[in-house]
């Protein structure tokens, strides 16, 4: 059988054993696509029913998290950690808090933080967690009650050698904090490697805060110096108003480039003076407000209810909100207004219609899985200086990250040439990922 038709009978599988998971099965559509090409190459990957077992998780954990709110009232949310392959380390991969999580959703997730904890060249697995629960509008008692609960159950899967969360959407530093004390309060022992994205105070690491945003950025920078440009004069468009793209959004102004336009589900707003960072950031991680509270108070700025930020013409775009948030009709505009290139800060938010178009069109696209590496790369940094009792400097922890996304460009970049398509850098970062974790899987023998 040929390398296409051995994925293809596969693909049909995995459809078939995971019904009702759309996102899942476009998570691995993605990574099929590119790898029929290696097993035309190097037929044995195909062998000991390897590709099989890399879509079958590990394990799954699905629990019941019961809490009551602020009335007295009992809720009762789901909780889902999938542990999805540990060959090149303990599953790492975040927790996603959002009414629209269940278990494909998590699935996707966990599959696509395989091949990202590869590319980062750091001893990483993949896993990723999450629950139905909707943190918008709970108190912080709440939010507490909620973390405390869920960890309970959770922790008995966990520990710095088996399975490292850390946060999401709708899991930041706060949810990070719950969710280690009660951790802590469970097993009797401050195992600071169990959890990243900690305070910097108890174990957490410089950087690790922005260095989502920031890695995206620094991905950005190399693809457009492979074009022999850079970000000076640039204009960026990027959606989501989160941990990520605000961290995006203050990497683009230090390199030169100005973020004009960013979103939240409610809308978007465009600031051709350049979003004003402290203002951003007053309203949506102090206040957790809304992304029109800005053009409220801000003269330069205007608010778009609804619509497709993709709209506002712009040279870079960086999708840092949520997966599919992109589709084809945004990506002809973008291609429309010139734009250069698209890195996506966000996992998987680039529709395949979306994909296929920039691709035919020649713009330059960077994946999840190489674009936003630098969260989890960053969160093994945390992990080796808690190993060491040790807590770096901000400036060396972001050396450290910018090296490994100009490593990670590279890897793509490398990869991309050998197999005839460069520039291809979803080709090469299926690639890569994918042929690391292999040979790790040879290596360990059928397990
Ligand atoms: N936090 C991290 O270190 C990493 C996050 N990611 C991915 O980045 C994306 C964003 O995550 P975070 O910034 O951490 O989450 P967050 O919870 O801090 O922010 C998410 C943002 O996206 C916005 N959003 C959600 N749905 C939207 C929609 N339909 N339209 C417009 N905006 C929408 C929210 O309003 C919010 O501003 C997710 O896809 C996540 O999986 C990827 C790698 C690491
Ligand atoms: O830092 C981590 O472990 C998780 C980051 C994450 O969830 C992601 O890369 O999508």
């Amino acid at each position: 059988m040929t390398g296409n038709g051995q994925v293809s009978r596969i693909y049909d599988e995995v459809v078939k054993r995971n019904a009702g998971e759309p996102l899942f099965h476009q998570a691995v559509a993605e990574v099929f696509e590119s790898l029929s090409v290696v097993l035309e190459r190097y037929p044995h990957y195909a062998d000991a029913g390897l590709i099989e077992r890399l879509c079958e998780p590990e394990r799954q954990i699905i629990f019941r998290v019961p809490w009551q709110d602020d009335e007295g009232n009992v809720i009762v949310n789901r909780g889902f950690r999938v542990q999805y392959n540990s060959v090149l380390g303990p599953y790492k991969g975040g927790l996603r808090f959002h009414p629209s999580v269940n278990l494909g959703m998590v699935k996707f997730l966990g599959f696509e933080q395989i091949f990202k904890n590869s590319l980062s060249g750091l001893p990483i697995g993949g896993g990723k967690g999450g629950s139905d629960f909707d943190p918008k509008g709970r108190s912080n008692s709440e939010i507490m009650r909620f973390c405390q609960s869920f960890m309970t159950e959770l922790h008995r899967h966990l520990g710095e050698y088996t399975d490292v969360p850390a946060g999401d959407i709708g899991v930041g530093g706060r949810e990070i904090g719950y969710l280690f004390g009660q951790y802590k309060r469970m097993t009797n022992s401050y195992e600071s490697g169990v959890l990243t994205g900690k305070g910097l105070t108890w174990g957490g690491s410089q950087v690790r805060r922005e260095a989502t945003g920031y890695g995206a950025t620094y991905f950005v920078a190399s693809m457009l110096e492979a074009k022999g440009t850079d970000l000076a004069g640039k204009k960026v468009v990027i959606s989501g108003s989160g941990n990520v793209a605000i961290y995006a959004i203050e990497k683009v102004h230090q390199l030169g480039g100005t973020a004009i336009a960013c979103s939240d589900s409610s809308g978007y707003i465009v600031d051709e003076q350049g979003v004003d960072l402290e203002l951003l950031k007053e309203i949506k991680e102090i206040k957790r407000g809304r992304i029109s509270e800005y053009a409220e108070q801000r003269s330069t700025a205007h608010f778009v209810e609804g619509g497709s930020i993709w709209d506002v013409p712009c040279d870079v775009a960086l999708p840092c909100a949520t997966q599919n948030e992109l589709s084809g009709d945004d990506a002809a505009t973008l291609i429309k207004n010139g734009v250069l290139a698209v890195a996506e800060g966000a996992n998987m938010p680039t529709t395949p219609e979306a994909l296929k178009a920039f691709r035919e069109a020649g713009v330059a696209f960077a994946p999840g899985k190489a674009a936003n590496a630098g969260g989890v790369a960053t969160s093994a940094l945390e992990m080796q200086q808690n190993a060491s009792r040790d807590s770096w400097h901000f400036e060396y922890t972001d050396e450290r990250l910018a090296a490994i996304m100009r490593d990670v460009h590279e890897r793509c970049s490398e990869t991309a040439r050998e197999y005839g398509k460069p520039g291809d850098y979803v080709l090469g970062a299926n690639i890569a990922g994918f042929v690391k974790v292999a040979d790790a899987m040879f290596a360990l023998g059928v397990i």
